[in-house]
């Protein structure tokens, strides 16, 4: 049975990148997934001088209405990068967090959706139809995790 997600309070919230998990990437914490993954955005940009206020804003709702922000110019390769930013710090997260990773390996083979209203790319939107790349990131951290651990497991017998 396919399993959506959407906001932190709802089920399965613990696969929202508005979730609070903090995350360190080269020796940097961040609050939340979508704080990272919100600044990655301006990495080498002209505007990277907004990547310390999203660090500190004080809600992933913040810091993606900075990230969102038209007004601010992206890095020129975002939409190449985007992807494999995203899925860095979602490993990292679960990685990171053993009682939401217990959560992720329990859903076993089942398809994972971000059931976003609104978001045609990282969800599915509201017909359903959208990429859904964050479900399929979390299913394919979901095999390398199990991976990882079937190696530690055969390591140690
Ligand atoms: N969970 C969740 C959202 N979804 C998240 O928004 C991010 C996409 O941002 P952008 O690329 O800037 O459009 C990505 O992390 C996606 O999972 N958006 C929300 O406004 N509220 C929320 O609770």
């Amino acid at each position: 049975m396919t399993i959506y997600f959407y906001k932190v309070w709802q089920p399965y919230g613990c696969f929202s990148n508005f979730s609070p998990h903090p995350i360190e990437i080269q020796s940097t914490y961040w609050p939340t997934v979508e704080h990272y993954y919100q600044a990655q955005k301006f990495v080498g940009s002209e505007d990277e001088v907004i990547i310390p206020l999203i660090h500190r804003a004080a809600t992933p709702e913040e810091a993606a209405a900075l990230g969102r922000c038209d007004k601010h110019r992206l890095r020129l390769d975002w939409e190449l990068v985007k992807i494999q930013v995203m899925r860095e710090a979602v490993l990292k997260k679960f990685l990171t967090h053993l009682e939401i990773r217990e959560v992720l390996l329990v859903t076993g083979n089942e398809v994972l959706v971000e059931n976003s209203p609104t978001d045609y790319f990282w969800g599915c939107g509201t017909d359903k139809t959208g990429e859904n790349h964050l479900g399929k990131i979390l299913m394919s951290v979901r095999e390398e995790i199990r991976q990882l651990l079937s190696l530690s497991i055969s390591k140690s017998a």
